[in-house]
């Protein structure tokens, strides 16, 4: 069986915060305002994985009014979303994500995002693609006030 999730997610940039993208800490003068680290793009592909199970998304398994995930690494949040995928008897069949910025250049450390990624669900870099791109400076995004991710995930379920 296959299932299908998509995700998306927003996080202001704010000076004093880190730029935490795909479990990558890029060098920026701004970063990520949230309760957790903020990162955009594992919480999109985490809402993605747990749309395609049914399962909701992060907000209802991490509330942000839970201290527990005060400052919280997604990478930890992520790995626990897949363990729920993997209870459920799936594995993942393809990711794909793109991260909505106008800076910081993402390009660099996409490679470094995508091995993480690819090591966190069990699966091969080829698996995994991640994209970014302008919004060619209009919107929140163009105007650098803040990061979007969205995220479309593939989901399979040997057959019984
Ligand atoms: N924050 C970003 C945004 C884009 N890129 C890369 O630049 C290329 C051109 O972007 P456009 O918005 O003009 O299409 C694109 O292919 C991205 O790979 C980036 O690295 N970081
Ligand atoms: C991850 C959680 C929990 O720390 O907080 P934030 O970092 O604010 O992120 P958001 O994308 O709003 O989603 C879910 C939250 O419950």
């Amino acid at each position: 069986m296959i299932r299908i999730g998509q995700g998306f997610d927003v996080h202001q940039l704010v000076e004093g915060r880190k730029c935490i993208i795909g479990g990558i800490d890029i060098p920026y003068q701004k970063g990520l305002l949230g309760h957790s680290d903020a990162d955009v793009l594992l919480h999109a592909i985490s809402d993605a994985i747990l749309g395609a199970l049914g399962q909701g998304d992060i907000g209802k398994h991490f509330p942000d009014t839970d201290p527990a995930y005060l400052d919280a690494d997604s990478v930890k949040l992520l790995e626990h979303v897949w363990e729920i995928a993997k209870s459920m008897g799936y594995r993942l069949g393809n990711i794909d994500s793109t991260i909505i910025a106008q800076k910081p250049k993402m390009a660099p450390y996409i490679p470094q995002m995508v091995e993480l990624i690819a090591r966190v669900l069990e699966a091969d870099p080829s698996q995994v693609n991640v994209k970014a791109t302008t919004t060619e400076k209009l919107g929140f995004t163009g105007r650098g006030e803040g990061v979007a991710a969205q995220s479309v995930v593939c989901l399979q379920k040997a057959a019984l």
